[in-house]
């Protein structure tokens, strides 16, 4: 064990982006490399955690480096080595402004260094010398912007293969599709196999915009204040906004099916299907007990999938759509991070799968939006009636949206969706289980009427 990875054995657990919190680390390993020798020197390093269960997982951890502590950088202090007989200073790379200029300097020189290498898309400007700012949002990854003209997100945790956020970047912006912000470049770094992982994406910042879950609860809000209102006659409504999103959805995902694979799914696919959403229950009742009273219904449901007739494109799709990963420009809407759920291995977020996983994603978010302001509120049943009522009308327009753009009606009582409905729900109960319990009531709500089959 060296003095960086006790350091790092301390420092890692207390950090937004590290999946492993709570579980206990058997060892760690660390491989680093200089990405710039300068004042502060910057270096990257690979950290593999293996925990006592057996399990692995590979960290991507820039720091940067001074001889001597820096007051302002307090916020990014990692702690102290020795090097050379005296000691050195870590920082948190990504939080200290002056060490963030070398990634689109190297990206701009197209460069490689050590292990990784820097891929330019070469179709537009890279604001090369400017420093970049840490985002402040909540996130499992970490982003900078860089003088408001372009965002580099940085993958924290490390796979094998190219992400599928580049990868549908890339696609898009080779469809010339207008609902993406356009993909400037990525870097990769090659594992101890010699495997190319990708470490980060650089993509258009888009500036004076607001994303959906704000503007829908903002809608929602109106609502509530006035009483005696319906959701089509308050100021905030946002039945128009939801039309409009559901148009960008049916675009991105006709756009996904031209440039990339896609196929009809064929008799097997229904079944493994089914299987998986039985499978996600099952774990999923471990975790959070309460679902158990569900577990019929919902079983009900999955078997409706393995008998549906109902044919079905197989594509890439975005994998994790909500309110909270679209942004509202003056023109129009702009669909974000397309990484698919985090927590699934990236192989199987790569595979081909079906629209209705994303138009699903979306419904659950307008029951989301409408719901979360009820949480403090359990008992307020006017409440609750204009909620539904605000859920519905959202839905029913992002599905209008989608089958007026498309010339395909996603929603129209299809057994597929209502499962894909579910088994969002059943993941949500889990991740609300686990970061915001009190936040469990949302999706148990819902599961409740999908499993009474209303
Ligand atoms: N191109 C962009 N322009 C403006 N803001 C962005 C852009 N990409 C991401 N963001 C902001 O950063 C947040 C986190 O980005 P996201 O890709 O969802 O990261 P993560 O995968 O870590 O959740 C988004 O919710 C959005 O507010
Ligand atoms: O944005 P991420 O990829 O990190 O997605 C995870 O976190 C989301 C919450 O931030 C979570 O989304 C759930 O809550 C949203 C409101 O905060 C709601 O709009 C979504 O419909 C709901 O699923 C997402 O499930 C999780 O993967």
């Amino acid at each position: 064990m060296s003095a960086l990875t006790d350091l790092l054995r301390e420092w890692m657990p207390h950090q937004r982006w590290f999946g492993g919190k709570g579980r206990e680390w058997a060892d760690v390993d660390e491989e680093g490399f200089f990405l710039d020798e300068g004042d502060p020197a910057v270096s990257v390093h690979r950290v593999r955690v293996t925990f006592t269960d057996g399990a692995a997982d590979t960290y991507l951890v820039p720091l940067s480096w001074r001889d001597h502590h820096v007051e302002e950088l307090a916020h990014a202090f990692v702690g102290t080595i020795p090097y050379s007989g005296r000691e050195t200073y870590a920082y948190d790379a990504l939080r200290d402004r002056d060490a963030t200029v070398p990634w689109l300097t190297n990206l701009v020189a197209a460069a490689t260094v050590g292990p990784m290498r820097f891929h330019p898309a070469g179709v537009d400007y890279i604001p090369e010398g400017t420093p970049g700012d840490v985002i402040s949002t909540e996130q499992s990854n970490t982003s900078l912007v860089f003088g408001q003209t372009a965002i580099l997100k940085l993958f924290r945790r490390l796979e094998p293969g190219l992400n599928p956020d580049v990868e549908i970047h890339d696609a898009l912006r080779r469809a010339d599709n207008e609902h993406i912000a356009p993909l400037l470049g990525h870097i990769e770094i090659d594992d101890a196999d010699g495997e190319p992982a990708t470490v980060g994406m650089l993509q258009s910042f888009v500036s004076n915009a607001s994303d959906g879950w704000r503007l829908a609860t903002a809608s929602v809000r109106d609502l509530y204040a006035e009483a005696d209102l319906h959701a089509d006659e308050v100021g905030g409504d946002f039945a128009g906004e939801s039309e409009r999103l559901g148009a960008a959805t049916a675009s991105v995902h006709a756009d996904l099916a031209r440039v990339l694979p896609s196929e009809p799914a064929e008799r097997a696919w229904y079944d493994e299907v089914a299987a998986a959403m039985n499978a996600r229950l099952d774990a999923a009742v471990a975790v959070v007990p309460e679902l158990a009273a569900h577990a019929d219904g919902l079983r009900r449901l999955y078997a409706a999938v393995a008998r549906t007739e109902e044919p079905v494109v197989r594509q890439r799709v975005h994998g994790d759509l909500h309110l909270g990963q679209v942004l509202r420009t003056a023109t129009g809407w702009v669909v974000l991070d397309f990484e698919g759920e985090p927590a699934r291995p990236l192989a199987e977020r790569r595979e081909l799968d079906t629209p209705l996983r994303d138009v699903a994603g979306m419904l659950r978010s307008f029951d989301y939006a409408a719901r979360h302001m009820l949480i403090e509120q359990p008992e307020d049943n006017q409440r609750a009636y204009r909620a539904q009522e605000w859920a519905e009308r959202n839905r029913a327009a992002f599905c209008t949206g989608y089958s007026e753009a498309s010339g395909l009606d996603p929603c129209g009582g299809s057994p597929l969706l209502r499962a894909f409905e579910a088994d969002k729900a059943v993941y949500e109960c889990v991740y609300e289980a686990r970061n915001r319990p009190n936040w469990l009531m949302i999706p148990l709500t819902s599961l409740s009427r999908l499993s009474a089959g209303e």
